[in-house]
């Protein structure tokens, strides 16, 4: 299975439109990948809160649209990263608002729609005017060869809580999508965690970060591809001045990346450590 992970960098002065443009292109120029990932939030900014309300769409609105042409215009299946969704109600919390994913098919139809379950913030941020997600996703990945990858997605701040990959490898998975906009100033945790989650769960992880600078931080870049072994088999270098980062600035880049699935398969059988999970 060939990965493309678009690790894009933003500032504050590309306007939403200029940038969907942009990364329509730069998705279109990614042909003969099986899958290509975008970061989270990456349209209406991860941190940006103030532009949230005027960014949000609707699930079929111009963003997904632009999308769905970019993954038929490539004939790849696009993880499109999150935008901000305008929901058609709101919800438990007051908020009608979300951080949803939007997974295509090749076709440019709508292969899975994923909302952000734990939200990052701690009462401002996502928490203050987003709703949560309530479900836990995972779906299949069709693969240029025939076959197909079955494959969980959660978004950044998710990549914290265990307990939902878990839940995720008993619906199947084999590989976690996911997408970030997670800050330099702890990308040791990302790169960390993204690690650990791949050898607890004897599960490929395809982590896409954000780079730049935005709403006054500084994101962290290191997109990485993890094996179900835990080595790394590709990382966006540079990016991190705080906790374990390498002190340059993370840039725009592209990993392209083959992974080779029978070997997780292979792995989980050679090495059976999820047979002895105690539920
Ligand atoms: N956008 C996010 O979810 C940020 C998460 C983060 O910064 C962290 O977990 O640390």
């Amino acid at each position: 299975m060939r990965i493309a992970v678009i690790q894009l960098a933003y500032g504050d002065e590309e306007s939403f439109e200029e940038r969907v443009d942009r990364v329509a292109g730069l998705v279109a120029a990614q042909a003969g990948h099986d899958l290509v990932v975008l970061p989270e939030l990456w349209g209406a900014t991860g941190f940006d809160y103030s532009r949230w309300d005027d960014d949000a769409q609707r699930l079929d609105g111009p963003w997904a649209r632009a999308m769905a042409d970019a993954a038929r215009a490539a004939e790849v299946v696009l993880h499109a990263g999150s935008f901000v969704e305008r929901l058609p109600q709101a919800g438990v919390d007051g908020n009608d608002l979300a951080n949803t994913s939007l997974l295509f098919g090749a076709d440019g139809e709508v292969l899975a729609t994923y909302r952000k379950i734990h939200r990052f913030g701690f009462g401002s941020g996502e928490p203050k005017l987003m709703e949560a997600g309530e479900d836990v996703v995972v779906t299949g990945i069709p693969l240029r060869d025939g076959g197909s990858v079955t494959a969980g997605l959660s978004t950044c701040y998710d990549l914290r809580f265990p307990e939902l990959y878990r839940r995720q490898v008993a619906a199947g998975a084999e590989l976690f999508v996911i997408p970030a906009a997670w800050p330099a100033a702890r990308v040791a945790h990302w790169t960390l965690l993204g690690r650990a989650r791949a050898v607890e769960n004897q599960a490929v992880v395809v982590q896409c970060n954000t780079a730049g600078s935005h709403g006054g931080y500084e994101m962290g870049g290191h997109s990485q591809v993890v094996s179900a072994t835990g080595a790394v088999l590709a990382e966006a270098v540079g990016g991190g001045r705080g906790s374990g980062g390498d002190g340059r600035p993370a840039v725009e880049c592209v990993l392209s990346v083959d992974v080779d699935l029978a070997a997780t398969t292979e792995y989980r059988e050679a090495f059976p450590v999820l047979g002895d999970r105690r539920l």
